[in-house]
């Protein structure tokens, strides 16, 4: 192992389904080890921009003695399909992969959440091994076990909970990640500070420039504290009983905005957006401060992050808020904040009071 990685470790239901997340560069030639001896297929799936990285992983597979294949998939969003994941059962079903082989997922998060429900799918659950490329997928889309597709009525509402082998989060490849994206996933990082680690935020506001730098040593520690905020979470309630919820801070009117406008947003983007909601639902129910909500929007603002959306989606917004896997029967329920690292839940009867929200933030 690359004597410069990090290891962060999740707990799983129990101790047979511990992983450890590896932060480093030069990461590739652990996964023989992390395969074991009993995987002798691996699929290797992977986006048309990663189709390099996945043709080297299942060279190198091949080279150590495994069987790999490939699995090319639609960029972005467009790979969470049930006609993408029908595309990979095709595959591993014409080369004979049984419950004891494995898939390496080689991409962002859309492609770790394909994957892992592939995963999750195949012969009712094969290993998986997640190798984020994009800062989004390393802090958060490639730990804690949820995966899932989209449907035209939202975001992830068919997937399944099937924790990763392992993550291996190579530092490399980082450097061919667009810009765009790169601030993208600095709403998940943003978000980990503002639930539960305000160094994060500290870290942020001191040099915005330097934390989107991706050889900088400051964003290291940025993917490191983050990951290390939704390990801590997920080992404690893999399934959302509960604790949980709280990583889906801004996401109730971030996932509606995905899906009004069609998944064209960037989910970070979208979170960005969700986050300065919560923010100011909880200023107006006087659970958070002037200070704590109006940081919200210095710190995105500041990273380049969107702060405002469409005054005239409203009723199209609620449509989707109201499908979010928090709701329970009619009753919309809320992530926010009673102050920095100060996670609550707001149950929201009455839509008014969205609504009037929704004023402070909509152009
Ligand atoms: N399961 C979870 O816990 C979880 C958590 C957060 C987000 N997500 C999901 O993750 C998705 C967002 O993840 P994302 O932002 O990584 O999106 P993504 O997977 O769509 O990747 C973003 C874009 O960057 C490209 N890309 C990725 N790595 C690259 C690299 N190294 N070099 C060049 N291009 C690269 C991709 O091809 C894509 O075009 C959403 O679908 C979201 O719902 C899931
Ligand atoms: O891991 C979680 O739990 C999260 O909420 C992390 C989110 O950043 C992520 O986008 C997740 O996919 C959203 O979960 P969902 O249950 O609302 O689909
Ligand atoms: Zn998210």
């Amino acid at each position: 192992m690359n004597t410069s990685s990090t290891v962060i470790k999740v707990s799983g239901e129990n101790a047979a389904n511990n992983y450890d997340v590896v932060v480093g560069r030069g990461l590739l030639g652990n996964l023989p080890d992390i395969l074991g001896e009993r995987v002798r297929r691996v699929l290797v799936i992977h986006p048309r921009a990663l189709r390099l990285t996945g043709d080297t992983v299942r060279d190198e597979l091949e080279s150590a003695g495994f069987t790999a294949v490939t699995a090319e998939i639609p960029d972005a969003e467009e790979g969470k399909h049930i006609q993408v994941a029908a595309f990979c059962w095709q595959v591993l079903g014409q080369n004979d992969f049984t419950r004891s082989d494995a898939i390496v997922a080689v991409g962002g998060g859309a492609v770790t959440d394909l994957a892992g429900f592939v995963a999750a799918t195949w012969l009712r659950g094969v290993k998986v091994v997640h190798m984020p490329t994009s800062l989004l997928g390393m802090v958060d889309a490639s730990v804690g076990g949820k995966t899932g597709i989209n449907t035209a009525e939202g975001k992830n509402l068919v997937g399944a909970f099937h924790p990763p082998a392992a993550v291996l989060a190579d530092l490399d490849t980082l450097d061919t990640l667009p810009k765009n994206e790169l601030i993208s996933g600095m709403a998940e990082v943003v978000k980990c500070g503002f639930i539960a680690d305000s160094a994060i935020l500290d870290l942020v506001e001191k040099d915005p420039a330097e934390v989107t730098d991706p050889r900088s040593e400051t964003l290291r520690e940025l993917i490191e504290r983050s990951i290390a905020v939704k390990a801590k979470v997920v080992s404690e309630d893999l399934k959302e009983s509960g604790l949980r919820e709280i990583l889906n801070y801004g996401h109730t009117l971030g996932h509606a905005i995905e899906l009004v406008e069609r998944y064209s947003w960037r989910h970070g983007a979208a979170v960005s957006v969700g986050m300065m909601f919560a923010a100011e639902l909880a200023r107006s129910v006087g659970r958070l401060s002037d200070a704590d909500a109006d940081r919200h929007r210095s710190i995105l603002e500041g990273l380049g992050l969107p702060v405002t959306y469409r005054r005239d989606r409203w009723q199209g917004l609620l449509d989707g808020m109201r499908r979010d896997k928090k709701s329970r029967g009619d009753l919309l329920r809320f992530v926010v904040l009673d102050g920095i690292a100060r996670p609550g839940i707001l149950d929201v009867p009455d839509t008014s009071l969205l609504f009037a929200a929704y004023q402070e933030i909509a152009s």
